[in-house]
């Protein structure tokens, strides 16, 4: 029996490019050894850290990130026929495992598709929960919010919702656009690409907002922190994928001084050091999916072949809600 994995033979420069990713196939042996798993992949995610990560690796490497897998051959009694786990297991159709590095789904999932514990009740969830916890929202507070229709983005609106915040939002397509503004009940939407987010921003907050979360890093930064922000102002820098794919870092003049001036609170965030009390998100956030007030949304992408497309998607804004693959 063979596996495919992807691999990435070599570092992005710029724009991730077909040539950087190449699909390979490898032997499965036909019997297992004691104590070990053969799993077979459900579902895959593909998520835009995997582009600045990939800086720190040394090429030729079978691509990093998590899926959810299917054990179909067991020599483990902790792993029977059929079990379903997380894991780090990168971009592969099938691998072995001994079974220290598979984790069982950590909370009660009840009717909530499987796929979810890749995107709202996993990583990108638990980032959008703890993210907009730092921010401490109160009712009344003005959010900015750019990628607001993506897996992080959609989720931290529609939290911030539920706190009684004011959310503006920032997408970059008609669809999103419509999808944000009726579907999910943010207050103000906006397609970037059509309009200066700046100016928009300042119009209906002449006043500055009381919060920002970021996802999109660069110009949105520099231009929110500059000019957006009242006094004690919060900010959550979560992601910065207008930079992902620089080949050289921009410098911007001056923001800290407003950051000093006006007292603001900017912070980072890296969503693993909350691990802990990622199930506890999780149970609070599928009641909100059973209750009708947290919806999701996917973009599937049909076949472990498909991987590198989905990926490259994220680039170019071609998923709404969690991008995944269906292997
Ligand atoms: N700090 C942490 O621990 C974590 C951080 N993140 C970060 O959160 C952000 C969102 O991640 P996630 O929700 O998974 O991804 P998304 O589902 O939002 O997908 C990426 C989206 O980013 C937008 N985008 C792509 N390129 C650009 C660009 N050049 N300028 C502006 N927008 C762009 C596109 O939406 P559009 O069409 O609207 O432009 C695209 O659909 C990322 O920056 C990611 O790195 C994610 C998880 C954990
Ligand atoms: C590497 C750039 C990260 C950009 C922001 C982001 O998308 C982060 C995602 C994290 C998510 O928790 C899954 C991961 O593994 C991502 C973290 C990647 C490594 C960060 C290293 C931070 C450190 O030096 O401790």
């Amino acid at each position: 029996m063979k596996g495919k994995q992807w691999v990435l033979v070599k570092h992005f420069e710029g724009e991730p490019k077909d040539e950087d990713l190449q699909l390979q196939e490898f032997d499965l042996p036909d019997e297992l050894n004691d104590g070990e798993v053969l799993l077979e992949a459900v579902y895959l995610s593909v998520d835009p850290y995997m582009r600045p990560y990939s800086k720190t690796k040394n090429p030729p490497l079978t691509m990093f990130g998590e899926q959810i897998a299917k054990v179909i051959k067991t020599k483990n009694g902790e792993f029977p026929l059929g079990t379903v786990v997380l894991t780090m297991s990168g971009w592969r159709s099938h691998f072995i495992s001994k079974g220290q590095d598979l984790r069982p789904v950590s909370f009660d999932l009840g009717n909530t598709p499987l796929s979810y514990c890749l995107g709202t009740l996993g990583m990108p969830g638990a980032t959008a929960y703890f993210g907009l916890g730092l921010l401490q929202p109160k009712k009344g507070d003005k959010l900015i919010l750019n990628g607001a229709a993506g897996a992080v983005g959609s989720i931290v609106g529609q939290l911030a919702k539920i706190h009684g915040v004011e959310v503006i939002a920032f997408v970059g397509s008609d669809d999103k656009l419509n999808w944000c503004k009726n579907e999910l009940g943010f207050d103000h939407v906006f397609n970037y690409k059509n309009v200066n987010f700046s100016e928009t921003i300042k119009k209906i907050a002449p006043d500055g907002c009381e919060l920002f979360f970021d996802n999109v890093g660069g110009d949105w930064y520099h231009s929110v922190i500059n000019k957006h922000l009242k006094r004690y102002g919060k900010a959550t820098i979560c992601g910065s994928i207008e930079n992902y794919n620089d080949k050289t870092e921009k410098l911007y003049p001056a923001t800290n001084y407003k950051i000093l001036s006006l007292e603001l609170k900017i912070q980072g965030i890296i969503v693993n050091t909350f691990i802990k009390e990622w199930p506890k998100a999780f149970t609070e956030m599928n009641q909100y999916i059973q209750d009708g007030k947290l919806k999701v949304k996917e973009t599937v992408y049909d076949g472990f072949d498909n991987m590198r497309s989905a990926f490259y998607g994220l680039f170019i804004g071609e998923n709404i809600g969690k991008a995944i693959v269906k292997a």
